[in-house]
């Protein structure tokens, strides 16, 4: 329950639609009760009637007492009428307060947590999966919503209902209103029970159709590789059985819940026939009227609802108390990269990084370990070296995803643990190795750092990119959507789509990420052109494996398993017969055998 304490900020927010909400209950409440004293009253009119009615059989005056007595039956059956209809307006109003409220909070609570996510880095997103964030920004603000909402406006309903019918039944009588109330507890712990059983199997069940729709979104994803190797059969299967499994506990949901209303009817039940039986006993003492027995099983029947919804209401805050747990964890976390305290200043473009060290703390891979170099602004930089040598966590770095373990980064002189970082980012231009395009058209992926852009700057960074003509080529040009929604993208075109994103930025700094991989050669020294005219005076950092790709570069770093081997220029490298001759003479001889 502790964890719900987070909700009461929201409830202060929203304290003007909670008072007139609980008001709304109670009236509505007064409304729902009066009913049952007048159709106690009318009970009693016909009793007392009936025997003056059969007295004058035969007589004249009979149709006279006949006509008074209806019209008093129709005079009640009025008042009972517009007392439920008034009670149907203030439980409207109950409704558009306390639910309507619920809403709010709910919406509030997923700008929330979405805003903290974006805030978090990326070692968050490291850590915990995807459908574990969407689930606790969805599935469990749901379950918060209906604490917040329908299990706060049950619980006050069923406490000023509660309150209101046993007064008004001891008020009538106490003996009949203890007996009538004897099966409500036991109907009470019944119903926690049942409801209990209910939310396992629920959560058994949602558990079983997440790992399902999980299982259908993989294979369909990878229906190419299934088609390919045949194996549509035994996917069937593993599909059937993982359905099977979630049938069998459907069913035992479905056995749980048709026993559940019967005996809430049976205990309802015993409780009329006691009222009855015991409130008989009392009329032939004359403590009580026949209209008071009328009076009280209306009074049960009105319980029944209420009492059902305590079982129901428990277990809604039970699960808004789990949830709320898993939202605060997340919202309790701080994001481990904090923007410098420096203004915001235009970069020129001087990276240096001194003795650095890096070290991924889930895998404990040590990814850099001691590396220097220096980079001036405008100067082209090429950083090659084997798989996994650690390349990406440099790029990474130098964007500030990560921090470094020891050693220092500094952009022109300033450490970047300084250095405001929305206004460094915002003038790096970053093309990360895996590229990622939004189901949208090609013009907003293109532009998607920018507020504003016009038509010709899109036109001009995809020229830049070399897939302006690949674009045109698109029946609807630069409209053509992406994603799921639209085409797919050549993986060339795909890398050219994101550099022109970066280059539609006019970065101080560039950063390639071997986003030139799946571009041919000729199309790759076309962006690379592009670049020495785009990038004039400006710093651009160029990820590659193919050495025909940096061989201009004012400056090459090698890196072997996370340390800096060699730097240079090219002529510099060849004559130093280390790694990066060893790996230009490999190319080389790729080549030639391609050629062959
Ligand atoms: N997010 C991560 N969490 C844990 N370990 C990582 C992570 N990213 C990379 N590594 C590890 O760090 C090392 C360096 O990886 P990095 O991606 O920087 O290499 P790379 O030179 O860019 O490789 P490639 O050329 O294949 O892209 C590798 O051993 C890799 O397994």
């Amino acid at each position: 329950m502790k964890h719900l304490r987070f909700l009461n900020k929201h409830f202060y927010k929203y304290k003007w639609w909670i008072v007139p909400g609980v008001f709304f209950v109670i009236i509505s409440n007064i409304f729902g009760v009066i009913p049952a004293q007048v159709i106690g009253h009318a009970f009693n009119l016909i009793t007392e009637n009936i025997q003056i009615y059969g007295l004058f059989t035969g007589f004249e005056r009979q149709q006279i007492i006949y006509d008074i007595f209806s019209y008093s039956l129709l005079y009640f059956g009025s008042i009972v009428l517009i007392l439920y209809l008034i009670r149907g307006l203030f439980l409207f109003f109950m409704r558009q307060t306390l639910i309507l409220m619920s809403r709010h909070i709910e919406f509030d609570m997923k700008n929330e947590i979405y805003a903290h996510y974006q805030k978090l880095s990326l070692g968050f997103y490291r850590r915990n999966n995807t459908g574990d964030l969407m689930n606790r920004a969805t599935e469990d603000v749901n379950r918060v919503r209906m604490y917040v909402g329908p299990a706060i406006m049950y619980a006050i309903n069923t406490l000023v209902l509660f309150l209101l019918i046993i007064t008004s039944m001891y008020s009538v009588n106490a003996k009949l209103a203890t007996f009538c109330l004897l099966p409500l507890p036991v109907l009470v712990i019944i119903i926690y029970f049942v409801n209990t059983q209910i939310n396992n199997k629920s959560e058994q069940i949602q558990e079983q159709l997440s790992s399902l729709s999980s299982f259908v979104q993989e294979r369909f994803s990878g229906i190419r590789v299934i088609k390919s190797y045949v194996r549509e059969d035994y996917t069937r299967e593993i599909f059937a059985n993982e359905s099977s499994a979630y049938k069998n506990s459907s069913m035992g949901l479905v056995r749980v819940q048709a026993l559940f209303y019967p005996t809430m009817l049976l205990l309802v039940g015993l409780s009329t026939i006691l009222t009855v039986y015991i409130g008989g006993e009392q009329v032939i003492d004359g403590s009580i009227t026949a209209g008071n027995i009328a009076e009280f099983i209306v009074y049960v029947n009105q319980l029944t609802f209420p009492v059902t919804m305590l079982g129901w209401v428990t277990t809604l805050i039970q699960r808004a108390s789990a949830s709320q747990k898993r939202i605060n964890e997340f919202l309790e976390l701080q994001s481990d990269i904090h923007t410098g305290d420096d203004p915001a200043r235009e970069v020129s473009g001087n990276i240096k990084f001194e003795h650095v060290n890096f070290t991924y703390q889930d895998t404990g891979i040590k990814a850099l370990q001691d590396v220097s170099f220096d980079i001036k602004a405008g100067q082209f930089v090429a950083i090659i070296g084997r798989t996994g040598s650690g390349k990406s966590t440099l790029a990474n770095l130098m964007m500030r995803m990560y921090d470094t373990d020891s050693g220092q980064i500094s952009i022109d002189g300033n450490p970047l643990k300084n250095v405001n970082l929305n206004s460094f980012r915002d003038q790096v231009g970053f093309v990360p190795q895996e590229v990622f395009l939004f189901s949208d058209n090609i013009k907003n992926n293109i532009a998607f750092g920018l507020d504003e852009v016009t038509d010709l700057e899109i036109e001009n960074a995809a020229r830049n990119a070399a897939v302006y003509h690949n674009i045109m080529d698109f029946e609807l040009k630069f409209d053509t959507m992406l994603g799921e929604r639209g085409i797919t993208l050549s993986g060339g075109q795909k890398q050219r789509v994101s550099i022109a994103r970066a280059l539609i930025k006019e970065p101080k700094i560039l950063i390639f990420d071997d986003c030139l991989s799946a571009v041919d050669t000729k199309t790759e020294e076309e962006i690379l052109n592009n670049l020495g005219n785009v990038m004039k005076g400006k710093t651009s950092i160029l990820i590659a494996h193919r050495i025909s790709t940096i061989k201009k570069a004012d400056k090459i770093l090698v890196l072997e398993e996370g340390r800096i081997a060699e730097q240079g220029t090219h002529d510099e490298l060849i004559n130093l017969h280390g790694i990066y001759e060893e790996m230009y003479q490999n190319q080389l001889l790729e080549e030639e055998n391609k050629s062959l």
